[in-house]
């Protein structure tokens, strides 16, 4: 039997960032080798640092997929735990507690060969790249692409044993947001030969906020926020660019389009009243809302709700981003939150899971995975 623990804080203990999952992949497999040795009936290929294992089945008419992300956030990690990651990457996200319940559902539902075929996905780049939607575009599946896609997410505010989903939409379609604005610089005291991009800025941030307040429909939902801002150098100098990093967050994906529109339109209008030069990118890449399949995910409802162990929560959607919308986009399927009960939230340097969840986690989705596979 695996040390799911162990294999939990090692992965912990060594993060990386989106696509660069090397040593991360390489532990992976060495476990992967160990669990499916001797199995006739398991394959496996990789792509780039992420890993497909697909096992056969007996009497295969579809197959069944799972899907784990790998990659870390670029945190300095605060837990003060023993196998604190000390590289200046953190699984803040959870990713770790991710791949050990992959792992022991693979251990489990490899014991003995299933019926339908069953394929787990270690994905990378889930933060930063979009890592599914690469895979898939890349064709990276072949001929082992799912009929049904099964993923999850930790949830730090809910407890070890529940399970939270809904029959639509789970989580946000997210754009992520990079503009410049070039100016002129100079003296403090001569503004009137400069050109400000630091104001320019600052009006642009203020505008922006009409968005959500006179452009989005009331009862519809988006986030616009701006994470960060970086203009000038010391205090009696004019800043002659401005740099700002943001982030949409729209349920529908004609929300988001809208919010990119309204956006550019008042960057470009800032740019042009300050006389600026403006460099605006957009990136929503995969990252589109997590759109949950009603008839699947009210039959994996239903089973759960049977589940004595299981305190299944009928949950609102939240504004989270997640790249298994590009895949849930192509393939029908569900998503859901599986609680950890950490007292810091997710990507805080504080983030702690409750380790308890791994044995929970893998014997209820197990029963899932065997229902799905007729064992
Ligand atoms: C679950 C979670 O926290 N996901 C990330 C996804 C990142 C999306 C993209 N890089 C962006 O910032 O727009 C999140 O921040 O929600």
């Amino acid at each position: 039997m695996l040390n799911l623990i162990k294999i939990r804080r090692h992965l912990h203990s060594i993060p990386e960032i989106g696509l660069q999952e090397h040593g991360t992949q390489k532990y992976l497999l060495e476990v992967i080798y160990k669990i499916i040795e001797n199995k006739p009936f398991a394959e496996l290929k990789t792509w780039q640092t992420g890993i497909l294992v697909m096992l056969h089945g007996s009497h295969a008419t579809k197959t069944i997929g799972w899907r784990t992300d790998i990659d870390g956030l670029p945190v300095e990690e605060q837990t003060g735990l023993p196998f604190a990651s000390k590289n200046g990457r953190m699984h803040a996200c959870g990713h770790d507690i991710h791949m050990t319940t992959a792992l022991g559902l693979l251990e489990q539902l490899s014991e003995t060969q299933p019926h339908e075929n069953l394929l787990f996905l270690f994905q990378p780049a889930e933060e930063n790249e979009a890592g599914g939607k690469l895979m898939y575009d890349e064709n990276a599946f072949g001929d082992w692409k799912p009929d049904e896609f099964y993923g999850l997410h930790v949830r730090p505010e809910l407890a070890v044993g529940d399970i939270a989903t809904n029959t639509h939409t789970l989580f946000a379609g997210t754009c992520e947001v990079e503009l410049t604005f070039k100016g002129k610089g100079g003296h403090a005291a001569f503004p009137h030969e400069a050109n400000d991009a630091l104001v320019a800025a600052s009006y642009f941030v203020t505008q922006v906020q009409t968005i959500v307040s006179r452009n989005v429909d009331p009862l519809g939902s988006a986030v616009v926020t701006f994470g960060k801002m970086e203009a000038g150098t010391t205090n009696n100098i004019i800043a002659e660019t401005a740099f700002l990093h943001g982030t949409i967050r729209t349920l529908t994906q004609e929300m988001n389009t809208l919010t990119q529109k309204r956006l550019t339109k008042i960057a470009q209008g800032v740019a042009q009243s300050f006389d600026m030069e403006l460099d605006l990118k957009l990136k929503q890449g995969g990252y589109l809302p997590v759109e949950n399949n009603p008839k699947l995910a009210s039959e994996l409802m239903t089973f759960f709700e049977d589940e004595a162990a299981v305190n299944l929560i009928d949950i609102e959607p939240a504004m989270t981003g997640e790249d298994f919308g590009y895949l849930l986009s192509k393939i029908p399927g569900v998503m859901f939150w599986l609680g950890v009960d950490s007292p810091a939230p997710l990507h805080s340097n504080k983030m702690t899971p409750n380790e308890a969840v791994l044995d929970f986690a893998v014997e209820n989705i197990a029963k899932f995975l065997k229902m799905k596979t007729k064992r």
